[in-house]
């Protein structure tokens, strides 16, 4: 037996790379043992992977955390947003599961968007305008490119959701990733049947959306998993919500994640609803709202322009007048799925340590424009801004993130935010409590806090500058892709 104080609790994180387990005691919030193994995600024109895969590297996870997973309580699974993962009637996938990075879909969106009333009702009905990223976009490409996969999908499912049923035997979801579909309607909290008959979805094929401090379920009898039978299943969710969760987040907080989405989000009282698109406008796991911006190129694309310059991703040096929009996966903040990257300002005596740092500060631009967006009018604009995710852990990412915000930036010690959140639901279930609650008792936030710098203005309206300009080029796309 462990010498935890209470009962341990077990909260992953599958995320577009790797899927995260930890065993946490959850009167302590003390992380006993964790796990990681990686997935694969395509390259090329699509981003897909196998769910299959997402269950193999929970069972690898899971094993590494030794015998303290086999004593868990309850457990739940925070995931990526938005992939569209389609089950036949033996809850086997019809195909690899289409993921929120891949912008083959952006037509989709461009079209759904106009056919059903613009912008402003589906920000209105559904808190976001849908972009490629979203699920319904990409159950469009499918009816589209793939009809026979459509035809034989008896179930359609999110990725944490597809971990849960598989745990408990039952098709669930919760508010917070079911609010990354575009078909939720989030002023009413229900599927939504007029976008869903319009795209040709059956809502039968559509988990059941359960409700935050609901039990999802018990662990089935049938697994191969080291959890014991009748374990507890919380609801799970998305997991920038489960990072919401794990920080104990309260409304008007910024918090900015850099793994391989780049999102800066806050929590807030009132129902988001932009139809500029560049807010969308997610449900939390909690009851309140989750309004987020998303990039599809952060640390990924930063460290390709590393590889590609032969350096270490610290290796860089003050940026000159060099710019460098690091739009490697085309981007979805600013909205131009078909961007490549590209370069301007450079001269003979640019180094490769200044291009480095270019790409670092065009990756947090497209983050901080969309910052004061995400925020309550009446917000305090000079608190820290909290820096999550794989790359707060380099300094280059924080001194970038300092020197373009102008902010304080506190960087939590704990490294796996998401899988904490996650760990805190299933601890709430236990113990009643509300689990941002428990994430504030078990002191999640604690980090060093980095003082404000003045905030280089003079980067800031360059990159703007290029943006603007080269807008033609940005839109359009390479013969590749
Ligand atoms: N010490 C570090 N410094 C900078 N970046 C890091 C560091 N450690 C990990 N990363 C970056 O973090 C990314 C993974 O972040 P993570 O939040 O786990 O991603 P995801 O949840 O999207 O799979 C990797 O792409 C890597 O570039
Ligand atoms: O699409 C979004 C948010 O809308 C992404 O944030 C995904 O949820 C993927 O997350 P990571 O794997 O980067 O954590």
């Amino acid at each position: 037996m462990s010498a935890a104080e209470g009962p341990l609790v077990v909260g992953v994180d599958t995320s577009t790379q790797s899927t995260k387990a930890l065993v946490v005691d959850a009167a302590t919030g003390e992380v006993v043992a964790s796990g990681q193994a990686p997935h694969t995600v395509s390259s090329g024109a699509g981003r897909e992977s196998d769910p299959r895969q997402w269950w193999d590297a929970l069972r690898e996870a899971l094993h590494q955390c030794g015998d303290a997973a086999r004593e868990a309580a309850a457990v739940s699974i925070g995931g990526q947003q938005h992939g569209l993962v389609t089950l036949n009637e033996r809850g086997e996938p019809v195909r690899p599961a289409l993921l929120w990075n891949d912008v083959r879909s952006a037509p989709q969106a461009r079209r759904l968007t106009e056919e059903l009333g613009g912008a402003k009702f589906w920000a209105e009905r559904t808190g976001s305008v849908p972009a490629a990223s979203f699920t319904v976009t990409k159950w469009a490409w499918l009816a589209e490119h793939e009809p026979q996969a459509l035809r034989a999908t008896k179930a359609v499912r999110l990725p944490h959701d597809y971990l849960t049923e598989r745990l408990t035997g039952e098709g669930t979801t919760d508010r917070g990733d079911v609010s990354g579909t575009g078909w939720w309607a989030s002023g009413t909290e229900t599927y939504d049947e007029e976008i869903l008959a319009h795209v040709g979805l059956d809502p039968a094929l559509l988990p059941r959306v359960v409700r935050p401090g609901e039990v999802a379920g018990t662990v089935r009898d049938s697994h191969d998993l080291p959890f014991a039978k009748g374990t507890l299943v919380a609801p799970g969710t998305g997991d920038n919500a489960a990072a919401a969760l794990g920080l104990g987040l309260r409304p008007g907080t910024p918090v900015l994640s850099l793994g391989t989405s780049g999102t800066v989000y806050a929590v807030a009282k009132r129902r988001p609803t932009d139809p500029t698109g560049t807010v969308a406008g997610f449900a939390d796991a909690h009851g309140d709202w989750l309004p987020l911006a998303c990039t599809l190129n952060c640390t990924l694309a930063v460290d390709r322009v590393a590889a590609l310059l032969g350096l270490d991703r610290e290796a860089v040096e003050p940026a000159a007048d060099v710019t460098l929009l690091p739009y490697l996966d085309g981007e979805r903040t600013p909205n131009l799925p078909n961007a490549s990257g590209l370069l301007h300002g450079l001269r003979h005596d640019t180094t490769a340590g200044q291009l480095l740092q270019a790409a670092y500060d065009g990756a947090v631009h497209s983050l901080l424009g969309a910052l004061d967006l995400v925020l309550d009018e009446d917000a305090d604009r000079s608190a820290p801004l909290l820096l999550i995710g794989g790359g707060a852990r380099g300094r280059a990412w924080q001194q970038t993130v300092r020197r373009l915000s102008g902010r304080p930036v506190q960087v939590p010690e704990a490294k796996e935010l998401v899988a904490l959140g996650a760990a805190a639901q299933a601890a709430g279930l236990l113990t009643g409590e509300d689990p941002a609650a428990v994430a504030r008792r078990w002191n999640t936030t604690r980090g060093p806090v980095l003082d404000a710098v003045e905030r280089d203005e003079k980067t800031l309206a360059r990159i703007a500058g290029v943006l603007s300009d080269a807008a033609p080029l940005l839109e359009r796309s390479t013969d590749a892709h």
